[in-house]
């Protein structure tokens, strides 16, 4: 009799937030297939979910609150969209999961799941190291005047041991390998890039990072055709190796990368909904 191997999410249904506590049939210790009997073997497939509880946000010193009482869930290695009229408060959001500014309620943490959708330990906070940000238009906060520096702005200033340096020279080279920046000289000044190569530069410093998510706010924004379909082939690459939070009005173009999305209301609600295309 052969074994087969079985992730157990297969077994027990969707891992999505929406119905993680819902089993939908019975696993099944082995089953028969042109009559052979295979034995069926579980794999466990623990997994994380990014989660928003309950946000509200007022600015300090403001009577307007912009962000009322949002939840959502978002499991890593998936791309969230965020979608909704200019000025709804999808920016703001983002400020927040990244941690530049503090919710005025709720909490914003990591949750890690049991393969049948159980939470297996105590929610864990999100801190904003793991969390990298791409703003609209990054290239506009470019600082440096070659690609180099422009990348390793943020990077310790104090001459760190051997070690260390070889630790950020690989992550370096993985950042760069993985946005297709590698054709691109080091010395080059990043404002002489074309509009996609400078979105490549200003994702491949978040990479550095290594973030655990990555939220990008408009990626698409102000590029010509060519530069956005070859943000979004870059995007469909990173998503195999985290998890992207994106704000965008360009939901056609990113539709096929998108697991789940939101739809932002003027009220500053966050509801789930399917995108309008
Ligand atoms: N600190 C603040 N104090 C008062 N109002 C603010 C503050 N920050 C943002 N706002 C207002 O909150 C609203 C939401 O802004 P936000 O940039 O989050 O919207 P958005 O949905 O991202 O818009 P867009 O799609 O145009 O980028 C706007 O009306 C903005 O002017």
């Amino acid at each position: 009799m052969a074994i087969v191997q079985i992730p157990s999410s297969t077994l027990f249904g969707s891992k999505s937030s929406v119905d993680r506590s819902s089993t939908i049939f019975r696993s099944p210790s082995r089953f028969s297939l042109n009559s052979k009997t295979f034995r069926v073997r579980r794999i466990s497939c623990d997994y994380s979910c990014f989660e928003i509880k309950d946000v509200s946000y007022r600015p300090p010193g403001t009577e307007i609150d912009l962000l009322n009482g949002i939840s959502f869930s978002l499991q890593e290695k998936s791309f969230g969209l965020i979608f909704g009229r200019s000025g709804s408060g999808k920016t703001t959001l983002l400020q927040l999961i990244a941690g530049l500014s503090k919710p005025t309620s709720g909490s914003i943490y990591i949750q890690r799941y049991t393969d049948d959708g159980h939470p297996n330990q105590s929610p864990e906070f999100l801190h904003p190291r793991r969390v990298g940000i791409v703003f609209q238009f990054p290239e506009r906060y470019f600082v440096a005047d070659n690609v180099l520096d422009e990348i390793i702005f943020g990077w310790p200033r104090q001459r760190g041991g051997l070690q260390l340096r070889e630790l950020l020279a690989s992550r370096l080279q993985k950042a760069m390998t993985s946005v297709g920046l590698t054709g691109i000289s080091l010395d080059k000044d990043p404002q002489s890039l074309s509009g996609g190569y400078k979105r490549r530069l200003a994702l491949a410093i978040q990479l550095v990072q290594m973030p655990d998510l990555l939220i990008l706010d408009e990626p698409l924004a102000g590029l010509d055709w060519n530069a956005r379909a070859d943000v979004v082939k870059l995007l469909k690459d990173l998503k195999k190796k985290l998890t992207l939070l994106v704000v965008s009005h360009d939901l056609k173009e990113l539709a096929s990368l998108v697991d789940q999305s939101w739809r932002m209301e003027m009220d500053g609600v966050l509801k789930s909904e399917c995108l309008p295309v």
